[in-house]
């Protein structure tokens, strides 16, 4: 009888992390920025940053991205792009603020061996902030369009991932980043804070969410990026969670952990958009 060679499935995720280095408020392109402009301290920055990624290391290996000196928000690693197996989708920014970044995220990501597919030109999609897989078995990706990545994003993505693409709308300027009102986890549970969509988006979410498997943010969670959440295997990540909110958490079988990012929320950002998950595929 021939011999079976067992196979060993990867199972530690790798999420990639941008130092602190340049991060401070120096412009104000989403409504968490304003009145913050030179209000972060590097002190403060740096170990709220420091305790996060100590944290995604209990649960992952990180890849520290260096960051590039003028370019304050690249901290925001999920904005990089989007990667899907070893294919990376570079982030088209909308505002010219965060343009400088693009040319430093497509050589980390060509230097580390990743095929390049680009969107057509003049498409505007900032990666993992507004494209989030399905958890769970399907090759699903929402994809959040109407603040900073276009509607035209999503038939380019489908046929260049080869994945079913389902558009949300976001319609309030506070949730300009799908990943700040959206979080698919694990075993195809969802966490949204649904004040963030237009109708036919909730629908759309309702139609493919199972009731059992919606876990609905209220605006103070929501207000406290508490749906801007690393989830590791059965692990949430997030800046603060109501005592409502763990528990339902906990009742689904996730382990909640808090590590507080106020520096970062200054900048309209939290746990989620500080990493990438570099080894994103079906069900990861
Ligand atoms: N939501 C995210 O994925 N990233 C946070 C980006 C914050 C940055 N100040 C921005 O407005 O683009």
């Amino acid at each position: 009888m021939a011999e079976t060679t067992p196979t060993f499935e990867r199972t530690v995720p790798r999420i990639l992390m941008c130092a602190p280095t340049y991060f401070e408020v120096s412009y104000v392109i989403n409504p968490w920025m304003t009145g913050h402009v030179h209000d972060t301290t590097a002190e403060r920055s740096h170990r709220q940053w420091d305790a996060l990624r100590e944290t995604v290391q209990r649960h992952a290996d990180v890849v520290i991205q260096p960051p590039a000196e003028g370019q304050p928000d690249m901290v925001f690693a999920a904005n990089a792009g989007l990667v899907f197996g070893n294919t990376f989708v570079p982030s088209r920014f909308r505002y010219d603020e965060r343009k400088g970044e693009e040319p430093h995220n497509r050589a980390w990501f060509t230097h580390h061996g990743f095929d390049i597919a680009d969107l057509p030109e003049g498409v505007f999609f900032e990666g993992a902030g507004d494209g989030l897989f399905d958890r769970g078995t399907s090759r699903r990706l929402w994809m959040g369009h109407g603040h900073r990545s276009d509607l035209d994003a999503a038939p380019a993505l489908g046929r260049l991932l080869d994945v079913d693409v389902l558009p949300l709308k976001l319609a309030d300027p506070r949730f300009y980043h799908l990943d700040t009102c959206f979080c698919p986890l694990t075993d195809g549970y969802t966490l949204y804070f649904p004040g963030a969509f237009d109708a036919a988006s909730l629908a759309l979410i309702e139609q493919h969410v199972a009731p059992a498997e919606r876990i609905i943010v209220d605006e103070h969670d929501a207000a406290a990026f508490a749906c801007n959440a690393v989830n590791l295997g059965r692990v949430v990540i997030l800046n603060r969670a109501s005592a409502d909110l763990r528990a339902r958490l906990e009742g689904a079988g996730f382990m909640v952990i808090e590590v507080a990012l106020d520096e970062y929320m200054k900048s309209g950002g939290a746990a989620k958009c500080l990493t990438l998950r570099l080894d994103e595929a079906v069900g990861a």
